[in-house]
């Protein structure tokens, strides 16, 4: 399989990528017509920030089962296109943490001390002591929008300095708040109250031009603003006008609109002496960059050997210790649906899935979405994936639902999965019993079956003469029968049989199987 980096990646992540055996080809610097050729036969592509992975690309990518960004921001990524097309898009979420704090505190100290332009104004041979007179970081207020990892440690940085933090997240409670030092304000009081601010949030259609005209107005003229985020959080003509008229006094900027911002709104901040500048520069240490780099790594390699990905910003991201307690229901989940879908045999506009027992308190988001993707493929085929699952089912009309209870019966958790649609439904219910898995009722019928590779159900009457004959048939097909299950009902009743064969089963061989007397239908499911 091929993997393209398409922007620098440090030695250790690409030692990491070549020693896996996959074929590994650095490419940076591409156009996006480069790129939309490039991409056709690459099964994993490795960005930072410098490639735009378009509508464009994503369509152009006939293998593409990755895009694993080296750092945090995937504002450079169609994330939806990639979704729908079933293509996974991970990032490296705490690997530059660290780097873009320090960052940020670096570039906070340099506007409060004027460093950067008393530096170059000493090597023109001046020595303008008063004109770069500064302001202390004791006792005055910090605003930090956004409270996440970067944003929490540039809060601790500087309550070390003796800094009063406000802080604006709308998805932080007022205990974490606390439980950090921070007290929550909105974004107007933070402007109206800051003597420094900072945003750490990712750019979204709530964050851009977050900062903007409006805000400048109520901000001290004494204020200081700094962006080691998103280029457009701040909005790039009102910050330089709100620099240049007074309404602020300085600003530092890592990040921009366009990158670089020759051409565009960021060229107006590289001409103001108050704004401080870097050309993207946060998350630019040996250490960041080693960090990400083996993360982003790891995450490929682990992808296209068919495991699951870790750091996935398009499936939910579930914690090692919840996954391994549900990985069987995982496994459950896709089998139901393949078995469900197979037995109602044909379209169906409902998935019901409901968690009984101690199953039901977990975060069981990767069980819902293996049973579409297993109920899905029935009819998809492979092209059904953990990713693109939940969009496929919108288009074909399914409408998804989970029920949850803590009851489950003498099982300590049961999963079941009911498809119906146009008049006829089935059911699957199952149970984990370590990491195996077992079918304990398929409809109304009571089973026991430990699912396996190839398996034929029959719908039959529970009368003699019956499985002989199915036996029989599949013996002369040379198909090797490995288990059997008919379903515990009363003698004349309909039930079902399930035979786990050791090969797969051609339809003419199903066939005969129904015209066996009492077979009302037979049917395969490939695990
Ligand atoms: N300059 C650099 O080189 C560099 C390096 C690393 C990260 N970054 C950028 O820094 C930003 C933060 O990264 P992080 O790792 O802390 O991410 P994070 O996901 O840990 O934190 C982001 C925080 O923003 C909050 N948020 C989301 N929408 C919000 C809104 N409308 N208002 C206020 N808060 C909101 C989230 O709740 C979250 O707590 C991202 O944009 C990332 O791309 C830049
Ligand atoms: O979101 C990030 O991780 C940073 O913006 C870093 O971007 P970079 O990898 O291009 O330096």
């Amino acid at each position: 399989m091929k993997i393209l980096v398409s922007d620098s990646l440090s030695g250790e992540g690409l030692d990491i990528l070549k020693d896996s055996g996959f074929d590994v080809v650095v490419d940076t610097g591409l156009s996006e017509d480069q790129l939309v050729e490039k991409i056709k036969d690459v099964d994993a592509l490795v960005i930072r920030s410098g490639t735009q992975v378009t509508a464009r690309v994503i369509e152009a990518a006939d293998n593409l089962k990755i895009i694993g960004r080296a750092g945090v921001g995937v504002d450079n990524v169609d994330v939806d296109a990639a979704t729908k097309k079933g293509i996974i898009v991970s990032n490296t979420p705490d690997g530059n943490t660290l780097s873009a704090a320090e960052h940020t505190c670096a570039m906070m100290m340099a506007v409060a001390r004027n460093i950067p332009q008393a530096c170059a104004s000493l090597k023109s041979e001046k020595w303008e002591r008063n004109k770069f007179m500064g302001v202390e970081f004791n006792k005055k207020v910090l605003g930090v929008i956004g409270l996440g990892r970067i944003g929490a440690e540039v809060a601790k940085r500087f309550q070390s300095f003796n800094m009063t933090v406000l802080g604006y997240d709308p998805f932080v409670s007022e205990e974490r708040a606390k439980s950090m030092g921070i007290t929550l304000a909105t974004v107007e009081e933070i402007c109206r109250k800051a003597d420094f601010i900072t945003v750490h949030t990712p750019l979204t259609k709530e964050t851009k031009n977050l900062i903007n005209t409006d805000m400048f107005n109520v901000m001290k003229p004494t204020a200081r603003i700094v962006n080691c985020a998103r280029g457009g959080i701040i909005n790039e003509e009102d910050l330089a006008a709100a620099v240049e008229s007074g309404k602020i006094a300085g600003a530092a900027i890592d990040v921009f609109v366009e990158e670089p911002p020759f051409n565009s709104s960021g060229a107006g901040l590289l001409k103001s002496d108050k704004i401080i500048v870097t050309p993207h520069l946060g998350a630019s240490t040996v250490e960041a960059q080693v960090n990400v780099a083996i993360d982003i790594a790891h995450e490929i390699i682990n992808v296209l050997n068919g495991e699951g990905a870790k750091s996935a910003v398009n499936i939910p991201a579930v914690r090692p210790e919840v996954m391994e307690v549900i990985s069987p229901y995982v496994k459950l989940a896709e089998v139901s649906g393949k078995i469900a879908a197979t037995l109602i045999g044909g379209s169906y506009d409902k998935v019901e899935l409901a968690y009984n027992g101690d199953i039901s308190t977990k975060d069981v988001r990767t069980v819902t979405l293996a049973a579409l993707k297993g109920a899905l493929a029935v009819a998809v085929g492979a092209g059904v994936n953990y990713v693109n699952a939940p969009g496929l089912a919108k288009s074909r009309g399914i409408e998804v639902s989970e029920k949850k209870s803590e009851t489950s019966g003498e099982y300590a958790s049961v999963f079941t999965m009911t498809v119906s649609g146009g008049g006829k439904s089935a059911s699957v219910s199952g149970t984990a019993i370590g990491n195996d898995i077992k079918i304990i009722q398929i409809n109304q019928t009571r089973v026991d079956v430990f699912p396996s590779a190839h398996m034929i159900f029959a719908d039959h009457i529970n009368k003699p003469n019956v499985i002989g004959p199915c036996c029989q048939i599949l013996g002369e097909n040379n198909i090797n029968i490995s288990g059997m299950q008919v379903g515990h009902v009363a003698v004349g009743e309909p039930t079902i049989m399930v035979i786990s064969v050791d090969s797969d089963v051609p339809e003419d061989v199903l066939s005969k199987l129904t015209t066996v007397d009492g077979v009302l239908s037979a049917k395969i499911v490939e695990i």
